[in-house]
């Protein structure tokens, strides 16, 4: 089966590329694209309809066969997984209505969470041996846009010569590996002893969509900053003395250091209040189905709902949804969020956390955030934006994302964190004077 893209609009970025495949694995390959796309785009033919995962870097919305039309423009038809076309097609995708109540939104949410979470092809499972090696090279090109960071570590440290390197933490997914719970993502006791070590060596922050106080009941370590809330509710130190105006309200933790807090979205806890117990009520009937409240935003879960219910599961997160116009929605990994429609990411929290660390002038900072999910590009995006930072994406998977490097999970995290310290220690006994780009660690 060969279909031919020409061009895709319509919340898509445009592209063009080519889908090729057997009936149990599609493939596409993008010769076209620029440095910051996958490089590949895995279809499985296996689920109902054909989904593929987002071919570039900044396109949020899935590709679904399902919900794409080809056309000619004067005669639209319904595209389906046994379609073949053998010369370039234009195809647009539907065009969306009301929010929260189409089920073809249902569907990009869905698409988008599968996304996030794509499965690992193994040969056991049943998959045959040419699948496995498709999604080997598949991976493989992926990695040459977004080179490992460890295989890359001198391109991280390279401009940090007389430069500070702050360190950005997201916790699931980084720090500890992704599980079935959410109650139960602990980190594991080295992971816990690393990211102390690094905390001596350089400022470190978590920044997560936890609660604050929850993602610090995990971590449990107080030498570091928090932003929970995906960076809606941020407990920073207050380094005023450079001039610059900290936002937010002042105090001392206790050891006597100046703290800052700032919570953007302070005035929406009511409603977050209120949009949680809607979802629990609605959402109760669903089995597997749970519903997290973190403080400023509500997280519906869909990891151990079974696929088949998870239409019906956003179904009701829309419905529910439609009452609270100014919520809005998010996914992640195998989750939808309910948050304020404010304009505050984790990127804007990095932001704020760097200023509030005395960084008004991010020339004088490398700043390095690690993370795995949709909510970390925001971040990935800012860092990217500076001179000398560095964004690195947690995932064993090819994943559309604006992320400069990759890690595969949370022992590669570990395994960097630690050169990092190791970096470090070794510089403040060698280093002195000698140009700190000319070593290698790998
Ligand atoms: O920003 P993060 O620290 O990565 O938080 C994002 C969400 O992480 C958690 O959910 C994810 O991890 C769970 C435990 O491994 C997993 O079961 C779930 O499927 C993942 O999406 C957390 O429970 C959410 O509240 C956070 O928003």
């Amino acid at each position: 089966m060969v279909l031919k893209v020409s061009e895709v609009s319509g919340g898509l970025d445009r592209y063009h590329g080519e889908f090729e495949g057997t009936e149990g694995l599609l493939r596409a390959s993008f010769p076209n694209f620029g440095e910051s796309l996958v490089g590949g785009v895995t279809l499985r033919a296996k689920r109902s309809a054909v989904g593929a995962e987002p071919s570039t870097a900044s396109c949020g919305s899935t590709l679904s066969v399902s919900s794409v039309l080809s056309t000619s423009p004067s005669k639209p038809s319904v595209m389906s997984s046994s379609s073949v076309f053998s010369k370039p097609i234009p195809i647009l995708l539907q065009k969306k209505q009301s929010p929260y109540t189409e089920k073809s939104q249902f569907h990009t949410w869905i698409g988008a969470m599968r996304a996030q979470s794509p499965p690992l092809v193994h040969s056991q499972n049943g998959d045959t041996p040419d699948a496995f090696d498709l999604e080997a090279s598949v991976y493989k090109s992926w990695l040459e846009s977004h080179p490992s960071a460890l295989t890359s570590f001198e391109r991280v440290i390279k401009h940090s010569h007389k430069k500070q390197i702050v360190v950005f933490l997201d916790y699931d997914g980084t720090l500890s590996p992704i599980v079935e719970d959410p109650e139960r993502a602990f980190m594991s006791a080295e992971m816990r002893a690393t990211v102390k070590e690094l905390a001596t060596c350089f400022p470190t922050a978590v920044i997560s969509g936890r609660s604050r106080p929850k993602v610090f009941e995990f971590v449990q370590l107080t030498e570091l900053y928090y932003a929970g809330s995906h960076g809606m509710d941020i407990m920073g130190p207050a380094k005023s003395s450079d001039g610059y105006r900290v936002k937010g309200i002042k105090s001392r933790d206790k050891k006597g250091n100046d703290i800052v807090s700032f919570q953007p979205a302070n005035e929406y806890l009511p409603l977050i209040n209120k949009v949680y117990n809607a979802l629990i009520e609605s959402t109760k009937a669903i089995k597997g189905a749970s519903v997290e409240h973190n403080k400023f935003c509500v997280t519906v879960h869909f990891r151990r709902v079974k696929e088949e219910y998870w239409e019906s599961l956003a179904e009701r997160v829309g419905c529910v949804l439609k009452d609270f116009p100014t919520l809005s929605l998010t996914h992640g990994r195998k989750v939808l969020e309910v948050r304020p429609s404010i304009s505050w990411d984790k990127g804007k929290a990095v932001d704020f956390l760097l200023k509030s660390l005395g960084y008004k002038d991010t020339s004088d900072v490398i700043p390095l955030y690690l993370g795995d999910d949709k909510t970390d590009e925001d971040a990935f995006k800012m860092i990217n934006a500076t001179k000398h930072g560095c964004s690195i994406l947690v995932s064993s998977v090819p994943k559309a994302s604006d992320a400069m490097l990759s890690l595969q999970n949370p022992s590669e995290v570990m395994e960097f964190l630690c050169r990092l310290v190791q970096w470090k220690k070794w510089g403040l006994e060698n280093r002195n004077n000698i140009q700190v780009d000319v070593f290698n660690f790998n």
